[in-house]
């Protein structure tokens, strides 16, 4: 089932949840909500499976306008984060109740308790069908949550930070088997997320969001790459940025032309951004920003390097190999490998991003 969403908007009094939400959602596909709290990321997802109705713009399911329809009608599955299973009824229970109580075509016994036995098996969770709720750990019950969400045979899946109240590790594990059900099943899936490591490790695409508006979907490799705005460049992985001035496609760092490729972007202020793994340090010739290593970190197989840069002693951060040679007060030369440098105050819509080539 393919969604297209079209000038989505939402608001709350007078606050816009959703500002314009334009995303097509391609059918079998693994899609990431990213954004910080507040976002609207949950805003969104309600609103595509029918819990909450927008104040503008359309939803299509496949090419059905579901916009005025239920969530019933739109035969969608949920899995939430606190989402309560019935505490009184058995797991077996819990995952028959929308094929017992639900719309559609009604199955036998024999045929529900065969499709929950399935489930179950899909889950790794053999066995346990006889288990009340309290007696399965926090990992297990989602997992329950999920099999009851595919029971119905839903068109999407839709789930909003299912395993966030999980501890790291048990995590990590439930994203992988995730992902593997998913390959399984074909679902189309909408997975809401403010961690943006299970976004890029779980999804085939991620839709990043800030203050009710998308302001990228892209693979993971294409959002962490090429990010298209500031927003993104600073929300997903490390990084850090300096002031520029943009003038006739160079980037000019205190009156030193940067020895960098063209920069794509229109002439005046802007922010040069650079990720740590992306800076080498040289010797503070020409051509590159001067500064003064001011601390020394170790972080699993790099050291971080904290260099204050130019006279109002902006932070630079660089990922360094242990071997290098370096001490806190050497005086360096930061040279960058990749870099994106946006126009100051035009976001969005996209801005200039230029690269060096490689
Ligand atoms: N029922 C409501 N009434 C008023 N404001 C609301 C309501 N629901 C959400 N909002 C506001 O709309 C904005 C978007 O909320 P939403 O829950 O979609 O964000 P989110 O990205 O999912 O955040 P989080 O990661 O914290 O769950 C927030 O500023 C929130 O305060």
């Amino acid at each position: 089932m393919e969604l297209k969403i079209r000038n989505l908007r939402k608001e709350y009094g007078n606050f816009p949840a959703l500002n314009g939400v334009n995303l097509d959602i391609r059918s079998g596909e693994l899609i990431a909500l990213l954004g910080p709290s507040g976002s609207g990321k949950t805003t969104l997802l309600r609103a595509i499976a029918g819990l909450e109705m927008p104040d503008g713009g359309q939803i299509f399911f496949g090419e059905r306008d579901a916009s005025r329809q239920s969530v019933q009608q739109r035969h969608v599955g949920f899995v939430f984060q606190h989402y309560a299973l019935f505490k009184h009824m058995k797991v077996l229970d819990n995952i028959a109740f929308g094929m017992r109580y639900g719309q559609g075509r009604r199955k036998s016994e024999a045929q529900i308790r065969q499709k929950v036995l399935e489930l179950l098996d899909l889950v790794q969770l053999n066995g346990l069908e006889g288990r009340y709720p309290s007696q399965l750990s926090g990992g297990q019950r989602q997992r329950v949550a999920l099999a009851r969400a595919l029971a119905i045979e839903p068109q999407v899946l839709l789930l909003d930070e299912p395993f966030g109240a999980l501890d790291a590790q048990v995590r990590k594990g439930l994203r992988r088997w995730l992902r593997q059900i998913h390959d399984e099943t074909g679902h189309t899936t909408v997975f809401v997320t403010h961690d943006q490591e299970e976004a890029m490790e779980l999804s085939d695409r991620v839709a990043v969001l800030h203050k009710g508006g998308l302001q990228q979907v892209g693979t993971p490799d294409e959002i962490y790459d090429n990010p298209a705005t500031p927003f993104v460049y600073a929300f997903i992985g490390d990084s850090t940025s300096l002031p520029v001035d943009l003038r006739n496609g160079e980037a000019v760092f205190e009156g030193r032309a940067l020895r960098i490729s063209r920069v794509d972007s229109p002439d005046g202020p802007g922010r040069l951004h650079i990720r740590p793994q992306d800076v080498t340090l040289t010797a503070p010739s020409d051509g590159v920003v001067h500064g003064k290593i001011i601390g020394l970190r170790r972080s699993g197989g790099y050291r971080r390097a904290d260099i204050s840069v130019g006279v109002k002693h902006d932070r630079v951060e660089a990922l360094l190999p242990p071997e290098q040679e370096v001490s806190v007060g050497d005086e360096v030369g930061l040279d960058f490998r990749r870099y994106a440098a946006f126009a100051e105050d035009r976001e969005p819509p996209k801005l200039g991003l230029a690269r060096k080539a490689a």
